[in-house]
């Protein structure tokens, strides 16, 4: 299908410029989306001759070949005059490196400017959410968002319908960032439960890469069925425990994703998985993966926050210990299949 060329009514166009930061497959496909929506928009990226040439090719051929940049988009390298420029930002930088990403843009950032972002993970070490993150960075002066969901990024890129969910407080950037998304196939929900729709961007990765090892070892279509319904079980724990509501985890940031990464082949985390289930190590599998994994560094997190709360995470438990090295495809699932009875909702 082809992407609609021109923007809808109550189009991005009404609102002032945006920068992504982060010009890997996500952040690229979300800068051709605002851009196509009518956001004029800057790409930003850390390396200079690599902006350069997808400024000049109109693609980003390393991580979203064949989706044209649409005339609205320009890829850049100075983040100071793009961040001058701009109304918003989103930032859609491996979670890992939100932090460094916050920093830089920290002195840069006027109050009434909003900051969006689209990592899926939880910071490596301390285990914070991102919108916690934002905040220990740059304080609660900006209006902050949180987007996540079942987005591939080459299926958004050449412009097949997707939806998101939008956790965010301040109701004009709520507004504004739904106004620059929601349309032209492309549906955007708002909420306002960060810790949900946080927690389900971040574990669902993880348990991606444990179906992707249970389809590696042929297991079954009862047994992926059945993973993913536990391990959105987990999720929902997790979720309550941080004060988020259940319900957020049954929708798109949450069961929408968890389902979309743990069935599809075009998720790196399920592809991760079937990997390990070959035999192949973590450092292996990511070598030729070429992309982030975040369920790799978001594992031990996951768990050691699951831990810190008293909540049960099995499934993320064996996940973990296979990626840590400790134990085997095999052994984890020999270890999950030989659990105890239990009732199903408790
Ligand atoms: N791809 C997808 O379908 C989706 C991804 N996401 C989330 O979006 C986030 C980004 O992932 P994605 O775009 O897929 O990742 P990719 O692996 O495709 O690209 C990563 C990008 O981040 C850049 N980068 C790495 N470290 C830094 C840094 N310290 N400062 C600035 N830029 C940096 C890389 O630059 P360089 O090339 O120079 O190394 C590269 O451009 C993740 O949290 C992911 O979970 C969410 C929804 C869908
Ligand atoms: O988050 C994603 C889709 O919503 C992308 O998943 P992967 O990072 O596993 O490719």
């Amino acid at each position: 299908m082809a992407p609609p060329s021109q923007p809808t009514e109550d189009t991005a166009a009404a609102h002032g410029p945006i920068t992504v930061l982060g010009a890997g497959s996500f952040g690229t496909a979300l800068a051709v989306h605002l851009a196509r929506r009518g956001s004029d928009t800057f790409l930003w990226g850390r390396n200079a001759d690599k902006m350069a040439a997808m400024e000049a090719a109109r693609e980003n051929a390393q991580y979203l070949p064949g989706c044209h940049f649409p005339a609205r988009l320009a890829a850049v390298s100075d983040l100071a005059a793009a961040v001058r420029d701009s109304e918003d930002l989103l930032i859609s930088t491996p979670s890992y490196a939100l932090r460094e990403t916050l920093e830089s843009l920290k002195p840069l950032l006027r109050p009434d400017q909003g900051i969006a972002c689209a990592c899926k993970g939880l910071e490596p070490n301390t285990g914070r959410l991102v919108h916690e993150v934002i905040l220990d960075v740059v304080g609660a002066r900006n209006p902050i968002a949180v987007i996540s969901g079942p987005t591939f990024a080459k299926e958004l890129g050449i412009g097949l319908p997707t939806a998101v969910t939008i956790a965010a407080q301040d109701e004009g950037f709520t507004r504004r960032l739904v106004g620059r998304l929601h349309g032209d196939g492309f549906r955007a929900y708002s909420s306002e439960d960060f810790a949900g729709v946080e927690i389900g961007g971040a574990a669902k990765n993880v348990m991606a890469i444990g179906v992707g090892i249970a389809d590696g070892l042929s297991l079954g279509a009862n047994t992926r069925a059945g993973m993913i319904t536990r391990a959105l079980a987990e999720m929902m724990r997790l979720g309550k425990a941080l004060g988020g509501k259940p319900e957020t985890l049954m929708g798109l940031a949450g069961m929408g994703d968890l389902v979309l990464t743990c069935t599809d082949n075009q998720s790196r985390n399920r592809r991760m998985g079937l990997l390990l289930a070959q035999g192949k190590t973590v450092p292996e599998a990511i070598q030729e993966i070429q992309q982030v994994v975040e369920g790799v560094r978001a594992a031990p997190e996951v768990v050691r926050l699951a831990r810190r709360l008293e909540v049960e995470m099995p499934i993320t438990e064996a996940i973990n210990a296979v990626i840590q090295g400790e134990i085997t495809p095999v052994q984890a699932v020999m270890q999950l299949a030989t659990r105890p009875a239990r009732a199903e909702l408790e």
